[in-house]
């Protein structure tokens, strides 16, 4: 059988052997694939530069004599240092190249060098990195940089990927279609691969870097999407036909009109809910979205088909928060809601049970414990989860069971960027509430340092005598759980003899029982208390429309996504509201994230910066986002490529050609050897 060039051995490559090859291993080359994709993480451009306009810190190639007699200084455990004096047009600058203390001997006062290095504008130095003798020829001026390792130099990886290329760069398969190349005007594959290994030049290498992003993530998608494809077909749900007249009659008792995301979602929902195969839809939306509403619509709709529902959040607050809001909207409409609790218990707990079993509650709120053996359903038709990322999968599969194949509607505040819902959820459907109820207003955002907390207790007392009320967050010592009590008991203690009898300051934290929670949240919540000092436990999730001011002490102890949430429990009445960062932070990471928490309140700008930041493996721990190690690709800088492959991926796994033409014989060969085909899971 013919080996494809691609799945040969990197032994048929000249100038490769045993010993070789060996080496390649540790770096898992071992085709001559593996070889040719195998792409330079950087290039070292080496056109000459003019030092008279080079910038400082600024990499730069220059051609010059030596000036100065090269001298090599040793220090340190072996370690040396050679520098000498070049004359580079009517500038004479030192030279410093670390460890090169054997070049020494090549040079001679007065000949002619090409050096590449770091220029230091102020104090007129190159610290070199590349010396040639003589002036380096101009085609050589791209020069690819490969990631190496402790045996393998990227030297060496230049000669073996240059051989492969001569022996198999023709033989290259193209795995994108004629058709699609045109469209987005991509390089074919052999162009591709040449340009990337050798580069005529920058605008050769951005446009061959385009296609390889496109091409890695088409692969990517259509992996993601024909596995989506195959859970959508396996998976029968069951269909329930929400008439549109019942969702009219719900938005019209609401006291406003919904936003067009808003409208767009409950759309998207009641199309999942009225087909045969399985729900599989997260809904995102920043705080204060909207998202509760469109929540209630969508059960209000299926409840009115005659089939019980569900939500299930991750805690007692929550869940009593939602339930408030949700009894105002379905209460007035004849529907009846109740609360399942690990607070619930004894006879009142029998009662309800037995009329859920009779199919006389419409809609059961609740925490975990709606997913106990002993809750019943008569007929659960559809069931909502509430950041669902801290429900594990089989609990979601239980609360699926309870009724016959019941949809789930999975809803998050965690402003996922939209890149990691493609690529992360990509087996998921992704509804984003990207639009905020109109009367909302931006929260005012300081950031302060703690020697200013007099000025911020003014400012706060400002807000308290108009009759709002102030959220006061301590955060966690991770050291002990005491020193975080400790921490909110001291600023508790702050407070309290600042504002004397003038404004009553509680207290709420991890230690508390949940009656003693339900207490403190009821007085803050019915205005008995002005102010509520409070670790994070407040951060899901509490509504309380008259408190205007959030103080967050040591702001830059959290990270941009628990940061926007905790703001986000102010700014849900009409009155503008207010959030002052009091920190010092210490790196200049944390002066970026309070920059940016002042610059803007839309959760998904932050969480693309806080993308940034930190990068998505840390973002959503290696582990869990399910992200391949693309070549060439970045999930946040090529999100748009990865938008489009997306959506043509999803296309082809639907279409005839795709399986059928031999133009994409390629594709359908790859999604075939990674097993994709055999509806494996995605691995
Ligand atoms: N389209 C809208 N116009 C005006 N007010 C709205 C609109 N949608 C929701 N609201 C109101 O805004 C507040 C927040 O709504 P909701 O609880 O649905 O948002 P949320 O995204 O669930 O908030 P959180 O993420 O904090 O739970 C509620 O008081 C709700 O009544």
């Amino acid at each position: 059988m013919n080996i494809r060039p691609y799945e040969r051995s990197i032994l048929d490559v000249h100038g490769i052997g045993e010993e070789k090859a060996k080496l390649f291993e540790g770096l898992k080359l071992r085709t001559v694939g593996d070889l040719l994709e195998y792409f330079p993480f950087r290039y070292e451009d080496y056109k000459l530069k003019d030092l008279q306009t080079a910038e400082h810190d600024e990499r730069v190639t220059v051609v010059g004599a030596i000036h100065s007699e090269p001298s090599v200084r040793y220090y340190g455990k072996k370690k040396n240092r050679l520098s000498f004096r070049m004359l580079v047009g009517r500038l004479l600058v030192t030279v410093t190249f670390f460890n090169r203390g054997f070049l020494k001997n090549q040079l001679s006062l007065g000949a002619e060098v090409t050096v590449s290095g770091k220029w230091d504008r102020h104090r007129m130095t190159i610290t070199g990195t590349e010396l040639h003798k003589g002036v380096m020829q101009q085609e050589q001026t791209i020069e690819p940089v490969y990631s190496a390792s402790g045996t393998v130099t990227s030297k060496m990886l230049k000669a073996a990927i240059s051989s492969a290329l001569k022996q198999f760069g023709a033989d290259l398969p193209e795995p994108l279609p004629e058709a699609v190349r045109t469209k987005y005007k991509l390089l074919n594959k052999q162009e591709t691969v040449q340009e990337l290994h050798h580069p005529s030049g920058q605008h050769a290498i951005k446009q061959a870097r385009r296609r390889m992003v496109y091409e890695e993530f088409l692969y990517f998608q259509l992996k993601m999407q024909l596995f989506k494809k195959n859970q959508r077909e396996q998976n029968s749900g069951q269909s329930i036909y929400i008439k549109s007249e019942h969702i009219h009659t719900f938005t019209s008792s609401l006291p406003f009109p919904l936003t067009n995301a808003q409208q767009r979602v409950i759309q998207e929902v009641i199309k999942d809910v009225a087909s045969p195969y399985q729900m599989n839809r997260l809904l995102q939306g920043d705080v204060g979205s909207g998202k509760t509403v469109v929540a209630a619509a969508c059960l209000y709709g299926v409840i009115c088909e005659g089939y019980q529902t569900a939500l299930m959040v991750p805690t007692e607050i929550l869940a009593e928060q939602h339930l408030e809001s949700l009894k105002s909207w379905l209460e007035p409409l004849g529907k009846r809601v109740e609360l399942f609790s690990g607070s619930l218990k004894g006879k009142r707990r029998r009662e309800l049970l037995e009329e859920l079993a009779e199919g006389r509650i419409d809609l059961a709120v609740g925490t975990h414990a709606l997913i106990q053996d002993d809750v019943i359903f008569k007929n659960l038709g559809f069931a909502i989860t509430d950041e669902q990322h801290r429900f594990g999968v089989n609990q979601r599969r239980q609360l699926r069971n309870k009724g016959q194949h019941a949809d789930v509607l999975f809803m998050t505040a965690t402003p996922i960027p939209r890149t990691l819902a493609i690529s992360v959820f990509g087996d998921m459907d992704v509804s984003i509430l990207d639009e905020m109820p109109a009367w909302r207003k931006p929260i005012e955002t300081y950031w302060a340092k703690h020697d200013m907390l007099e000025r911020v207790l003014g400012f706060v007392e400002k807000e308290l005598t108009q009759g709002r009320q102030a959220y006061v967050i301590c955060p966690l010592i991770e050291e002990s759980e005491m020193l975080d009590v400790q921490n909110a008991l001291d600023v508790h203690q702050i407070l309290t003899d600042y504002f004397k009898d003038r404004f009553h300051v509680g207290l709420m934290h991890g230690r508390l029982t949940s009656e003693e929670k339900d207490q403190v949240m009821e007085s803050f919540d019915q205005n008995q208390t002005q102010v509520l000092v409070s670790t994070t436990v407040v951060e899901v999730g509490v509504n309380v429309p008259n408190a205007t001011m959030m103080v967050i002490y040591d702001a830059d102890r959290f990270g941009l996504a628990q940061l926007h949430q905790l703001r986000g429990r102010v700014g849900r009445g009409s009155a503008q509201s207010y959030c002052v960062l009091l920190a010092d932070p210490k790196t200049e990471n944390g002066r970026e994230r309070m920059r940016i928490m002042t610059e803007t309140n839309d959760g998904f700008v932050l969480s693309e910066r806080d993308l940034e930041l930190r990068g998505p493996g840390d973002f959503f721990g290696a582990k869990q986002s399910g992200l391949p190690d693309f070549k060439v690709a970045d999930v946040v800088h090529d999100y748009r490529t990865l938008e489009v492959a997306r959506q043509d991926a999803s296309a082809l796994v639907e279409s005839n050609h795709f399986w059928n033409d031999p133009e994409y014989s390629v594709l359908r060969d790859y999604l075939k050897t990674t097993g994709a085909l055999d509806q494996g899971k995605l691995d």
